[in-house]
């Protein structure tokens, strides 16, 4: 333990902006970890000021610890080696402490994937500038490691596409109406109280989280700059129990996937929306707050991994081995290759995407409903795979289930605004696609 001690004179110096579920989570780890890290890395991590709105007990000793009232003030002046951002929010205060942090020559780790999906190739280009890290881990599927996976340890392939579920809140909300048939509404209050949703949850319910998370990845993936407007976002609001109940009786599981990929005339697709998975499919089998990311690399073929996604601990411990990094001298670009190096995107529209679809429409049940349905197809050109119908009594309104073969997404829906226009269709048709993994 003597060895122990002499080093833990010498700590990796830590301020902490933001003190709510990741960041009082944070210093608890580092806290509950000293001797760890020492023993591992020869140095100890050690939080010496912390920034947060309220100042009040968050279960973890406040000795040696400083306490500043502005979190931007903090990451300017405190004497520290690294910053770490655990407010959140794309703009304002987050971005003014992680601008002061670099400024000011600290390493910066975040778990703030709004701030980068937005402004992260300018804050990269900042941190490389001056040699300084910026770790942003906890940003992307919480606990699992895949930003160091894309980063590092799948380095040396050339990979085609990259997709999962990425946000714990839609997961848990998915699966628990599944099992349960418990109300959307409902259940997101619980995914809040367990810590898993955003300020806003509005972000986690319309897909805008997983389109920040996918951005990230698609640039570690492709060495494209970061570019989160061109992405087709959908969310899971509109998903119902009975959309849930089909697709398990066809076959399918409902998953929010973000998908990035490599088109054939080198474009890249970039989507976020609710998907019909085969049953058997691993992602399909990704459950609760879980999260899963699958690369397809051309040597490694296909590579997937699973862990929680949201909380408080699988969090902190992504900002724990971002710290790791940055004490054990471990320094990489930002988004893999230089940030003065990241490519364009090159845009790739969602009319040009080809994929099967799931369309459950409400009708009036009555005779000819579905020969107008079926030429509403035809004159569009697209070929139905399958079809439930159910219900008896004339004039009742009742769920139609077609299945389509691939086809293209203009051509999709030029049949929908034909179908749409029929009389007895009395909803907005409910269109989910189907995904080919
Ligand atoms: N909760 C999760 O599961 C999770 C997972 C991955 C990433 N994240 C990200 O981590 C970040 C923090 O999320 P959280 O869930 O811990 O949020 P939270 O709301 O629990 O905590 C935010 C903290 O920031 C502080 N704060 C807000 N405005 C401030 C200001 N002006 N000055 C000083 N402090 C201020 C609050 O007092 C609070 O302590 C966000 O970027 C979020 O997207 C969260
Ligand atoms: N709100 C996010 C937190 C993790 O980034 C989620 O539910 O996945
Ligand atoms: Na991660």
């Amino acid at each position: 333990m003597g060895e122990v001690n002499s080093v833990a004179k010498n700590p990796l110096k830590v301020a902490v902006a933001g003190l709510g579920t990741v960041g009082a989570e944070t210093v608890k780890v580092l806290q509950k970890q000293a001797n760890l890290m020492a023993a591992r890395y020869g140095r100890t991590i050690k939080v010496v000021a912390v920034s947060a709105r309220s100042r009040r007990d968050r279960g973890f000793a406040m000795e040696g610890i400083d306490w500043y009232d502005d979190p931007v003030q903090m990451a300017a002046s405190a004497d520290v080696d690294v910053v770490c951002e655990l407010i959140g929010g794309s703009d304002g205060v987050a971005k003014a402490v992680v601008e002061a942090a670099l400024a000011a020559g600290r390493h910066v780790v975040t778990a703030n994937k709004a701030l980068l999906a937005h402004h992260g190739v300018a804050l990269a280009k900042t941190a490389e500038s001056k040699g300084l890290t910026l770790g942003f881990e906890a940003a992307v599927a919480g606990g699992i490691p895949i930003i160091k996976a894309l980063r590092e340890g799948l380095a040396g392939n050339t990979i085609s596409r990259v997709y999962g579920i990425m946000n714990g809140t839609c997961n848990y909300i998915l699966t628990t109406m599944r099992e349960s048939g418990r109300d959307f509404a409902d259940v997101l209050a619980d995914a809040q109280r367990l810590g898993y949703a955003e300020a806003d949850p509005s972000f986690d319910v319309d897909g805008v989280d997983t389109a920040h998370k996918l951005s990230l990845l698609t640039s570690l993936a492709f060495g494209t700059q970061v570019n989160f407007d061109s992405i087709h976002i959908e969310g899971i609001r509109h998903v119902s129990a009975t959309d849930i109940a089909f697709a398990e009786e066809l076959g399918y599981r409902i998953k929010l996937l973000g998908i990035a990929r490599k088109t054939a005339s080198g474009g890249i697709e970039q989507r976020v929306h609710p998907c019909m998975v085969r049953k058997d499919e691993p992602v399909a089998t990704v459950e609760g707050v879980f999260n899963s990311v699958v690369v397809e690399g051309d040597s490694v073929g296909r590579s997937v991994s699973i862990g929680r996604g949201a909380g408080a601990g699988p969090t902190a411990s992504a900002v724990v081995a971002d710290l790791i990094d940055i004490v054990a001298s471990r320094q990489t670009p930002t988004f893999g290759i230089p940030a003065d190096l990241l490519e364009p995107l090159p845009v790739w529209s969602m009319d040009q995407h080809v994929g099967a679809y799931y369309i459950r429409l409400m009708v009036e049940d009555h005779p000819g409903v579905f020969a107008d349905i079926a030429a509403a197809l035809r004159d569009s050109n697209v070929s139905m795979e399958a079809v439930i119908q159910r219900g008896r009594s004339p004039d009742e309104v009742v769920p139609v289930v077609l299945t389509l073969h691939e086809t293209e997404e203009v051509r999709l829906n030029d049949a929908l605004a034909r179908i749409s226009a029929i009389a007895a269709v009395v909803e907005p048709p409910r269109v989910i696609r189907i995904e080919t993994l």
